[in-house]
Formats: C-alpha cells, sequence, structure tokens
C-alpha cells in the first residue's frame, strides 16, 4: 500500500472549509492515515463527532496539534495567528503548519516571529466556498477545479511546499504558489470588494425601504438574488477580512469607485457607446469564468 500524502492531519476549525476538508480525507485514504478535528466550541466538536468526520475529536488544540504532521488552521483570520502561537511550541520537529485564511500579509507577519525552525510554515487559500458556515455546510467536492493559492516565505522548504501541494491536488484542486502582497490584491478585487458591495447594496435596499415604506425588498428577482447571495456569509469571517487587508481593499474599492462614476457620467450625459462598451466588457469577463471553470 501507497503512502498517504499526510500521516496525521489535523484541522483546527471544522467548519465549512475544515469540514470539507475532513470530509474528502474521509473519502480518499491517499490523504491521511489519521485525522483530527480540534474546535474550541463543544458543539462544534459533537456534530463533528455526529457527522463521523474525523478520528478523533477534541477541544484540545495542543493534543491534537502534538500529534499531527500537517496541522491546518480553518478558523477566522482574525484568530489564525493567536491559535498558531499557541500551537507551534508543542508542534513535531519536521511537521508542517498550514492555513486556509482568505488574507495574507497580516497574518503571515504576525505568525512569523513564532516560527520554529524545524517547523515549516505553508500558507495556503482555495480560492472556493459557500456563504454558509460550520461543520454541516462542508462537502467533499468543494474544492474541485478551484485554484488553491500558496504564499510561502523565502525559506520555506521546497519539500513542504510540495506536501502542501500535493494535498490540495488530492482534494481536486489546482494550485499556484504567488507573492504574498500580489495574493492580497487579487483577493481584494475579485472577493473582498464583491463581498462588501453585495453586503452595501442590501443596506442601501433596506434602508430605501424603510424610507419609502415600501416593498422594495419583496420584488427583489433574480438579478439583486444573485448579486447578493454572498451577503448571507458570517459577520465574523468577514469582519477580519475586511480588517486585515485593509490597504488592498480600499486601493480596489477606490478604482470600482472610479469606474462606477464613469457609468454615471455616461447615463447623465446620454453616452451610449461608453455604456455598450461597460456592458460588452462585463459580458466578455463573464464568459471567460465560465470558459476557465470558475461560474
Ligand atoms: N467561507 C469561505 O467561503 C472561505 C473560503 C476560503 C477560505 N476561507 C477562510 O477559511 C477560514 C474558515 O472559514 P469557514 O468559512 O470555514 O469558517 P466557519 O465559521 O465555518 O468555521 C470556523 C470554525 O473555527 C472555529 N474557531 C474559531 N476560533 C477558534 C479557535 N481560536 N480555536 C479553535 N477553533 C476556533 C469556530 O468554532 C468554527 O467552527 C477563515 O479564515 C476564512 O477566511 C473561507
Ligand atoms: O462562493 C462564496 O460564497 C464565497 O464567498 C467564496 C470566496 C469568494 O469570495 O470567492 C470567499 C472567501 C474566500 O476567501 C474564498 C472564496
Amino acid at each position: 500500500m501507497t503512502q498517504p500524502i499526510v500521516d496525521t492531519l489535523c484541522v483546527i476549525g471544522p467548519g465549512l472549509i475544515g469540514s470539507s476538508v475532513l470530509r474528502r480525507a474521509r473519502l480518499d485514504s491517499a490523504i491521511a492515515r489519521e485525522t483530527i478535528a480540534v474546535d474550541r466550541d463543544e458543539q462544534v466538536c459533537a456534530r463533528v463527532c455526529e457527522l463521523d468526520l474525523a478520528d478523533i475529536i477534541t477541544t484540545d488544540a495542543l493534543r491534537g496539534a502534538a500529534e499531527a504532521d500537517v496541522v491546518m488552521l480553518c478558523v477566522p483570520v482574525g484568530a489564525i495567528a493567536t491559535v498558531a502561537a499557541e500551537i507551534l511550541p508543542v508542534m513535531k520537529p519536521g511537521a508542517i503548519l498550514t492555513d486556509v485564511g482568505s488574507t495574507r500579509r497580516s497574518v503571515v507577519d504576525a505568525i512569523a516571529p513564532h516560527l520554529r525552525p524545524d517547523v515549516a510554515y505553508v500558507p495556503a487559500h482555495p480560492m472556493a466556498g459557500t456563504e454558509h458556515s460550520g461543520p454541516d455546510a462542508g462537502f467533499a467536492t468543494l474544492f474541485e477545479n478551484r485554484w488553491c493559492l500558496l504564499t510561502p516565505l523565502e525559506n520555506t522548504s521546497s519539500k513542504a511546499i510540495a506536501t502542501i501541494e500535493a494535498l490540495w491536488h488530492a482534494m481536486g484542486a489546482r494550485t499556484r504558489v504567488m507573492d504574498i502582497d500580489h495574493h492580497d490584491r487579487i483577493c481584494a478585487i475579485v472577493s473582498h470588494v464583491p463581498h462588501l458591495l453585495a453586503f452595501s447594496i442590501c443596506h442601501t435596499a433596506d434602508t430605501l425601504a424603510d424610507e419609502l415604506r415600501s416593498e422594495v425588498l419583496d420584488f427583489a428577482a433574480s438579478g439583486f438574488r444573485d448579486f447578493t447571495r454572498i451577503a448571507a456569509s458570517d459577520p465574523i469571517m468577514w469582519r477580519d477580512i475586511f480588517l486585515n487587508n485593509r490597504e488592498a481593499i480600499l486601493e480596489m474599492l477606490e478604482r470600482f469607485a472610479q469606474d462606477a462614476q464613469k457609468m454615471a457620467t455616461a447615463i447623465r450625459e446620454g453616452d451610449e457607446a461608453t455604456i455598450v462598451s461597460s456592458v460588452e466588457r462585463g459580458r466578455a469577463i463573464r464568459r471567460s469564468l465560465i470558459e476557465n471553470r470558475q461560474a
């Protein structure tokens, strides 16, 4: 029998992302020989137990981390560095620390002072998810054909990077290694600002409904529904993302505001050509997403 990619895999935070990893590992014994799930919330642990998602389930992060060859942090961005600092001292020499955080620079900088020379840190970010959270929301095919972006540090060993890439390939994902700040700028425009807009337009429509004493939201048809699916996402997760990728998000929001202003001007001035060319560009981008199997 061939060796699994990881002997013991510990997932800390078996919510949407962590439970999807564990579900995939349950289906494919080539991923890990043994799995451990750690959550600080006893109810989450009880549910992970009912769903039979891991071999060992505990609220004790130190116990889970001490036994693992790979520890994957799947907690909100704002908790990643705190949990890393807590568990790094007990990790096995030669083990790998990885995570799935949606933002990179502030997390990597906060973890750096706690790193050990004998434990590799391989930050990774699966570009896959849904608007739902918790262990019930996960599913084994979540990462199928999705990108997972790895942002290793300069001194991260190529062996550790290869192990984490193999892990994500086994979960069905494609991987790309990229620079930390580049990652944060890309995710600001493709993920963070779109969420900001979805939250904001819901707010605007709701305020308008109050002001007009009208049923604005009752008539929200498929355009509003499709545009705002992601507004149902978890508030803590998004608070942490917005505060941890502040500069890139503000930069992209400013660029978006300038483009929206150009459209406003075109509408005001009856500039048909600018309006049509903007819609055509949007259509082309949307079509290329479908061709790239990302929509
Ligand atoms: N949801 C997405 O679409 C998505 C996609 C890619 C990456 N991410 C990232 O993945 C991470 C997890 O997101 P999710 O949607 O799976 O969240 P989730 O809310 O579904 O699960 C997070 C889990 O972490 C646990 N937790 C929180 N703090 C903890 C701590 N200190 N110790 C142990 N457990 C703790 C919570 O109890 C919860 O069970 C976040 O960093 C997020 O930015 C999310
Ligand atoms: O599909 C969704 O619901 C998501 O929000 C997933 C999504 C995204 O914006 O694409 C959200 C945050 C991530 O870090 C990665 C993926």
